[in-house]
């Protein structure tokens, strides 16, 4: 009588709440698993978000953004900058097509990441324009930095008798200086070296580093 009772009445009570046990552990493992992808992929996105964002399309080096607010942020210690653009790059695009002008780019930006420390950023925040935050206000490493930069780009080939040369104006940080001034300097440098024939630094004090031409 017993068992009739209670095949009747409480085991299917009891297979009832095990059922729904069940189903409501596997609905929370369920989300939880889900949730825990969905973090995954938003992780994912966000790390690539932010990668593309400091990152300049065509050279993969660090992007003109990610250059100015590093400096923004690291502005109180002793730098040097050095602003790189490569000459008559134009008459590249003119002589051998656009898509050589940019593997040009490529290659030089390549080449100059490859040799940099990490106490410097390397990115391109022009056209044919490359900047260094050098972390060092040694004049005597940031001229050997400059030649070693200028070597780089003549070791780039496009054709027999064609290679490339860069010009570069550097400005080194003296203690009062804004970073916005910095970079005004090393502007002026720049423009200096290309004035005076290109294929050559100009430290922004007037100091000429020509080593090349000397
Ligand atoms: N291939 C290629 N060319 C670019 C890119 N961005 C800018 N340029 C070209 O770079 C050239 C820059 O020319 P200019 O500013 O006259 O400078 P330049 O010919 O290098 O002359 P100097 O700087 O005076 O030596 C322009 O023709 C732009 O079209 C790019 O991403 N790829």
């Amino acid at each position: 009588m017993f068992d009739l009772i209670d095949e009747l009445f409480f085991q299917p009570v009891w297979v009832g709440i095990y059922v729904e046990d069940i189903s409501r552990t596997t609905g929370m493992l369920i989300t939880g698993i889900g949730f825990f992808l969905a973090m995954r992929d938003l992780n994912q996105v966000h790390e690539q978000l932010s990668l593309e964002l400091k990152t300049d399309d065509l050279t993969k080096v660090a992007n003109r953004r990610y250059f100015y607010q590093y400096l923004k942020s690291n502005s109180s210690d002793n730098y040097s900058i050095l602003i790189i653009d490569i000459d008559h790059f134009k008459r590249i695009n003119d002589d051998f097509g656009h898509d050589v002008g940019d593997q040009v780019l490529v290659e030089f930006a390549m080449r100059c990441n490859e040799q940099l420390n990490t106490d410097s950023v390397f990115a391109r925040i022009g056209g044919e324009e490359f900047a260094v935050y050098y972390a060092t206000d040694n004049r005597i490493k940031v001229a050997q930095l400059s030649q070693q930069l200028l070597n780089t780009a003549q070791q780039i080939k496009i054709a027999a008798q064609r290679s490339v040369t860069v010009s570069i104006g550097v400005a080194i940080k003296s203690h009062d200086t804004l970073a916005t001034d910095v970079i005004k300097r090393a502007d002026q440098a720049l423009y200096k070296a290309k004035n005076e024939g290109r294929d050559r630094v100009v430290i922004s004090d007037d100091n000429i580093q020509t080593a090349n031409h000397a």
